[in-house]
């Protein structure tokens, strides 16, 4: 046979090392490459028979899946390639994944916490300087539903204020909080707290208004854990005592104040709900189809009429190190990188859209300068002491040092949907501002950055975090040691939700089957450190509250803090070093292909598309212009919905 027939769209090498189409495509612009030699092609092993599509999005993560299903709605072709397996098919990952309670497995600190690598990156920090030197694993999905399958489930929308900040930074009215709320209900369906299985006292709230009727049953579903943690009423009143008032709801643009936090929570059998769940409707429809397996080596950009550079297809292995196919994925509408907030701006420079320098340096051909790909990161820590607690408050420390609760347990969770292991782990969140006399310890320039925030946007968030968590090495580990003479403990974890530290994320090699470096640069804003000093000590007055003396041990807090203890830290000196060596990332790496107007540094216009690059869009957290506080996974959702609206308002 021809090779073209047998080969289409695999690309030929040409003699200056660039690779064109053999075969001409309908609707898919031909042409040379700008951006060079594609990595392992060709390769002449059996590849697909249809390679072209209307859409092809990179990463079934978060916003990708999501993202992905809803493109395919209107009839419309899309290919979504995803480097790593189904989770739902694996053994060992979905047990863990589906139960709420594992979500503390497999995503310490430390490399060898790898019980769920499976399905995981396995990525390390460089070095952090504001955490002693410490080199952090930073746990990142590698699955279809990217990290929504790793995540601590916490389901909670940023303010009205925050989204204000999105307005300014973007250029465009349209990203403010109520312009976006019903792209932020769309995505998800909502069930109600069970009182009557929960018996809390005092009762999670929320507030109806938020919730919409949702656009499919196939969407995200946000509920509540059937059984709340023992230790979080404590946490809430003790909140109280110390001047935080409980609110009504998480949802609807504010969030000073305590209460439960909703959860990504199937509301039927009480598992993990994650953007897999939008593969159950897609899945039915023949014009969407995901590749698992299959990783993402470049975007091919050629030069189209009006002599721009145009995305118009994506190069893939399905194995790494080149042991699989290769071939092409051509896109006749967009390419959509959905690859989260480490590989997206990794795949945009090795296709040749970053910073000069650093292009150069890995012999890649730059085809869109723009020094702000893969700068800027923005990330949230997290650290807290431990307490010794009275030994009947059952803890998480229970399920990881006694394995016959534990298997008692995981029984009571898959035929009644009830006991801890149907939780989360943090189900209560609190969110503050400074007080006057923490602003005035940060100094006038550093109070100035912190009263630069708007009025709605808490400094700190607390989140009730029922064992031990020191340094998160290990965190089954860390409690079975622990508790295995018979004690129990609780902490509560201080978020820095307003930093002012920036990362980055830059190139080790021109091929993405090596990780990008990784620098979230934690803590070496000068005033960050002094909020994460009063942060901590701002716990210690949580347990020293009245709320809190029928469940410590002793009854006396200062005797009964674990962790660190008071004996070793007290000052602030102390304090700090004791934050640098036990800070945690909350995984919440973000802002590192930022859409932002051209002069505010940005990488994408307000409609996602990278400047400077035709039918190229980037979708997921590495597109945040600013981080919100708390947890970003309700704004992914939402900026996936949007992406959408707009995808095909482009492509009419
Ligand atoms: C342990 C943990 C706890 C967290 N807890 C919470 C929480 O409680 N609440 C909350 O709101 N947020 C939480 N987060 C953060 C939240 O999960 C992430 O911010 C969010 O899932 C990121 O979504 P994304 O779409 O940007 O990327 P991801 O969901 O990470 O998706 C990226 C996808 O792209 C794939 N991919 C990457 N590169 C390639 C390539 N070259 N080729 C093919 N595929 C590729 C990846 O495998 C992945 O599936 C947590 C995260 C973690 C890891």
């Amino acid at each position: 046979l021809p090779l073209e027939e047998t080969l289409p769209g695999i690309a030929r090498g040409q003699e200056d090392g660039t690779f064109e189409p053999l075969q001409k495509r309908q609707n898919v612009l031909q042409g040379p490459l700008l951006n060079g030699a594609i990595p392992g092609l060709p390769d002449l092993s059996p590849i697909l028979s249809n390679n072209t599509f209307d859409y092809v999005v990179v990463g079934a993560g978060t916003a990708g899946f999501t993202l992905a299903a809803r493109l395919s709605e209107d009839g419309s072709s899309v290919a979504v390639m995803e480097a790593g397996i189904d989770y739902e098919l694996s053994l060992i990952n979905n047990p863990f994944a589906n139960t709420p309670g594992g979500d503390v497995v497999g995503v310490g600190s430390d490399p060898a916490d790898a019980l769920q690598d499976g399905i995981d990156w396995g990525f390390l920090t460089v070095p952090q300087k504001g955490a002693n030197n410490r080199v952090i694993r930073y746990a990142r999905g590698k699955t279809g539903g990217g990290s929504s399958v790793r995540d601590f489930m916490i389901y909670q929308r940023p303010t009205v204020q925050t989204m204000g900040v999105w307005q300014t930074l973007t250029g465009d009215v349209n990203w403010g909080f109520s312009q976006r709320f019903s792209d932020f209900k769309k995505s998800m369906t909502f069930t109600p707290p069970r009182h009557e299985l929960r018996q809390e006292i005092p009762a999670a709230q929320y507030d109806p208004a938020d919730f919409g009727s949702s656009s499919s049953i196939a969407s995200l579903s946000v509920s509540y854990p059937n059984t709340p943690q023992n230790f979080s009423k404590y946490a809430q009143l003790s909140a109280n005592e110390l001047g935080t008032q409980t609110v009504k709801s998480f949802n609807g643009g504010s969030l000073l104040g305590v209460q439960y936090n909703s959860a990504t929570i199937n509301a039927n059998d009480g598992t993990r709900s994650t953007s897999r769940k939008f593969y159950d409707e897609a899945s039915k429809r023949s014009n969407f189809q995901i590749f698992y397996q299959m990783m993402a080596k470049k975007i091919l950009l050629v030069k189209n009429a009006k002599g721009n550079p145009q995305a118009t297809g994506v190069a893939y292995s399905t194995l790494p190190g080149g042991l699989g196919t290769t071939g092409i994925l051509y896109a006749r509408k967009e390419v959509i990188v959905s690859g989260g907030a480490f590989h997206s701006p990794q795949l945009l420079m090795v296709s040749g859209i970053g910073p000069q320098a650093q292009l150069q340096a890995q012999s890649i051909p730059v085809v869109v300068q723009n020094e702000n790909v893969g700068q800027g990161m923005q990330d949230h820590i997290f650290f807290g002491p431990a307490y010794k607690v009275d030994p009947n408050l059952h803890t998480f420390t229970d399920l990881a040092a006694d394995p016959l609760y534990l298997a008692d347990e995981f029984l009571n969770f898959t035929t009644n949907q009830l006991g801890p292991l149907t939780n989360h782990v943090a189900d209560l969140l609190a969110w503050e501002k400074l007080p006057g006399s923490a602003l005035a310890s940060l100094g006038s320039a550093g109070a100035a950055k912190i009263a630069s925030f708007p009025a709605d946007w808490p400094i700190l968030e607390h989140f009730s975090a029922p064992g031990v968590v020191g340094n998160f090495a290990n965190l089954l580990a860390e409690n079975a040691a622990a508790g295995a003479d018979g004690s129990r403990f609780a902490s509560i974890l201080g978020a820095l939700v307003a930093p002012l530290s920036r990362g980055s994320v830059t190139l080790a090699s021109a091929d993405t089957a090596t990780l990008p470096v990784i620098d979230p640069a934690w803590l070496t804003d000068e005033t960050d450190q002094k909020v994460a000093i009063y942060a901590f000590k701002r716990v210690r007055q949580y347990f020293a509250a009245k709320a809190m003396k029928p469940i410590l041990f002793t009854q006396n807090a200062t005797a009964d803090e674990y962790l660190p203890g008071f004996a070793t830290v007290n000052t602030d000196a102390e304090i700090l070093n004791w934050i640098r060596d036990n800070l945690m990332t909350v995984w919440h790496a973000s802002c590192t292909c930022s859409m932002k107007t051209k002069n505010q540094g940005g990488v994408l216009d307000s409609r996602l598309r990278v400047y400077g690059v035709d039918a190229l869009r980037v979708v997921d957290a590495s597109s945040f212009p600013i981080l919100p506080p708390g947890h970003p996974q309700s704004t992914i959702y939402m900026l996936a919905e949007r992406a959408n609206t707009l995808i095909k308002q482009d492509n009419p």
